[in-house]
């Protein structure tokens, strides 16, 4: 494909995304099998443009002056490539394959529209409907907060220490870049290749020997504060596929016991082929038939995590579609969730052990305030200081994460270099 014929594609899959509310993911998958005559170069390159569109979909569409895919697309060219009027024309023909030249109205508001001039939320690519929570989590920050989440994300990897150090693994990924993360002990960091395209770590043999897994440096510090030590007790109730379950067992040398398990049976299942390589052997899977299987683990665990069902804000750089599909009534169902599995997580904990709620959101209304609900009405838990947690985790700098109501830590792009998670530590008295 030409670089004009990827641009007209990626309009056209912009538009069924909108049209019908269907996740990016799938939109690309399907139009990759109805064009074969695509080759996996040019389905890359309109996945970078897609996303790359989707992230700076509000910001794009206000430089334009128009809410239309067209101008999602030729705004983050601007925006984010480095695009002016003159170079898109080159681009921009309106031949055959070729997406219509600029208009007189788009020469004008690129002429004259400046971003700096936009509402706070459109400079920040937020939906409008959620910019007081963000205002709320962030302050003088948000807009900020706002960009950073609508950068590209970098691939992070977590070394298993069952099977490797991080320093043998680095010399292995020398080739493709890799560094060590800031924050996690644990972490390697893998830069994008151009147009943001993700390296293939999957293909390394050091993945298929279980050196590693593919996960987001924020996702490994809640793991890290959540402290897993050998020869406890856990619970890893919401285990979907095992990703946190995995660090724990590394992070307990295979010693103690993990239970996890998940509503979703089917967002379970990849975890016993995860286990089998990293070489974990600690660890029991309950798959729910029914109700959730764990009435005979009550007041028994030393540790229970909650990484609870959340609007996933914290990973729009990586999901930007989802920030626009969010809704009030989608949000409103979530708490709901958290209320529901902090109550069943609650009743596994062992008196003065500790139940760990975890979300990969920025918004204070699935985090400090589901912390905030649920210790009012169990008045024998209380939030635990997070200082002497982060240091025993092993990374410094606490004071500038704490969440803006105080009851846990709320990692950033812009905080902390991570996807956004919060995570609170309740210790039952
Ligand atoms: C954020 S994901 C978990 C990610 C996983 N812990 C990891 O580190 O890879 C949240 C999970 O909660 C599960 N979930 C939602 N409602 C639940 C409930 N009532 N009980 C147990 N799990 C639930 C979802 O199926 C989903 O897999």
């Amino acid at each position: 494909m030409t670089p004009a014929s990827r641009l007209s594609a990626a309009i056209e899959i912009l538009a069924d995304i909108e049209a019908r509310r269907r996740p990016a993911a799938d939109v690309l998958k399907d139009w990759g099998l109805s064009h074969r005559f695509a080759g996996s170069g040019d389905r890359a390159a309109l996945a970078g443009l897609v996303y790359d569109a989707l992230r700076r979909r509000a910001s794009a569409r206000w430089l334009l002056g128009a809410d239309t895919p067209r101008a999602t697309l030729i705004g983050m060219l601007v925006l984010q490539r480095g695009e002016t009027a003159q170079t898109l024309a080159g681009l921009l023909s309106g031949e055959r394959f070729s997406p219509e030249a600029l208009s007189a109205d788009e020469q004008g508001a690129l002429a004259s529209r400046r971003l700096e001039d936009a509402p706070p939320e459109i400079q920040a690519d937020v939906p409008h409907w959620l910019w007081p929570s963000f205002e709320a989590a962030f302050g003088a920050d948000a807009v900020q907060e706002g960009r950073a989440l609508a950068e590209r994300a970098p691939v992070d990897l977590r070394v298993n220490t069952l099977k490797a150090t991080r320093e043998k693994l680095l010399a292995e990924l020398e080739p493709l870049g890799a560094v060590p993360t800031l924050l996690s002990p644990l972490g390697i960091r893998v830069p994008l290749g151009p147009e943001g395209r993700s390296p293939s770590v999957q293909s390394e043999e050091t993945f298929r020997k279980g050196w590693f897994e593919i996960q987001d440096e924020g996702s490994q510090l809640a793991g890290l504060i959540a402290a897993a030590r050998p020869g406890e007790q856990v619970l890893d109730l919401c285990a979907g596929g095992g990703g946190k379950t995995l660090e724990f067992a590394a992070a307990m040398d295979n010693k103690g016991q993990i239970f996890a398990t998940d509503n979703d049976k089917r967002r379970l299942a990849p975890i016993h082929e995860r286990l089998e390589r990293a070489g974990v052997r600690n660890v029991q899977v309950r798959t729910p038939r029914g109700a959730l299987p764990i009435d005979d683990l009550a007041g028994r665990m030393d540790m229970v995590l909650v990484d609870a069902p959340c609007s996933g804000s914290g990973t729009w750089r990586r999901n930007p579609d989802a920030k626009w599909r969010l809704r009030p009534s989608s949000l409103a169902d979530r708490q709901k969730d958290q209320a529901q599995v902090l109550r069943a997580g609650a009743q596994a904990v062992r008196p003065g052990g500790r139940l760990v709620f975890v979300t990969c959101s920025v918004l204070p209304d699935e985090n400090d305030a589901s912390v905030r609900t649920f210790l009012a009405d169990h008045d024998d838990f209380t939030a635990m200081p997070l200082g002497g947690l982060a240091k025993s985790a092993g990374f410094s700098g606490f004071g500038r994460l704490a969440s803006a109501g105080g009851l846990g830590l709320q990692l950033s792009p812009q905080r902390s270099g991570t996807d956004g998670f919060f995570v609170a530590v309740l210790q039952r008295r």
